[in-house]
């Protein structure tokens, strides 16, 4: 199941409010102007399956996002323990960025922690097989897939250069929790 955890950004991480439930999840990190649906995830996917099955298996959700947002492409992030490289792919989402179109990410299998950097709070979501998140352009956040990541993820972009960040060289992520799987 989905979970936020709520900390201030001027306290110590071990103080935070909870939500455990859609409905407070989703009403909780709307004032951070997030969405956070859940979407049916039930296709079934081959273990080793590519971009494109994944994509075409979700081939109906994506073009209601497209329609709903404007997104213009998708691509999707799959990773687990065997994946080559993982720790650094690991590392490339770790540091606090921004993005200059919105970030729409619908995981279809597994799970991964999101964390919004909103005014002076960070929302910790962590996201898990069905759901939908958005998070508005321009607003400070970074994911962490964990240290045995096990995740797919289909990603949508306005932008045809795709995946984009400008980091802001804040040291905030490493003053949270990392992303252990609960
Ligand atoms: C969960 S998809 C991979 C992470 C990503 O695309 C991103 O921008 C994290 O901030
Ligand atoms: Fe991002
Ligand atoms: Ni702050």
């Amino acid at each position: 199941m989905s979970r936020l955890r709520v900390y201030r950004d001027d306290t110590r991480p071990d103080v935070f409010d909870e939500y455990s439930t859609f409905e407070t999840i989703r009403d909780a990190a709307a004032e951070a102007k997030i969405r956070f649906e859940r979407w049916d995830a039930s296709r079934v996917l081959a273990p080793d399956a590519s971009q494109d099955e994944v994509l075409a298996a979700y081939a109906d959700s994506i073009r209601k996002l497209e329609r709903e947002c404007g997104f213009g492409t998708a691509d999707v992030v799959s990773v687990n323990p065997g994946t080559p490289n993982h720790a650094e792919m690991r590392k490339k989402f770790l540091d606090e960025h921004t993005h200059s179109e919105d970030e729409a990410r619908f995981f279809v299998e597994g799970s991964g922690l999101f964390c919004i950097h909103y005014e002076h709070a960070v929302y910790a979501l962590e996201c898990t097989k069905g759901d939908l998140i958005n998070v508005v352009a321009g607003t400070r956040h970074w994911f962490d897939m964990g240290p045995v990541p096990r995740f797919t993820a289909i990603r949508l972009f306005t932008d045809p250069k795709g995946w984009v960040a400008n980091f802001t060289g804040s040291d905030v992520a490493g003053r949270f929790p990392r992303y252990t799987r609960v």
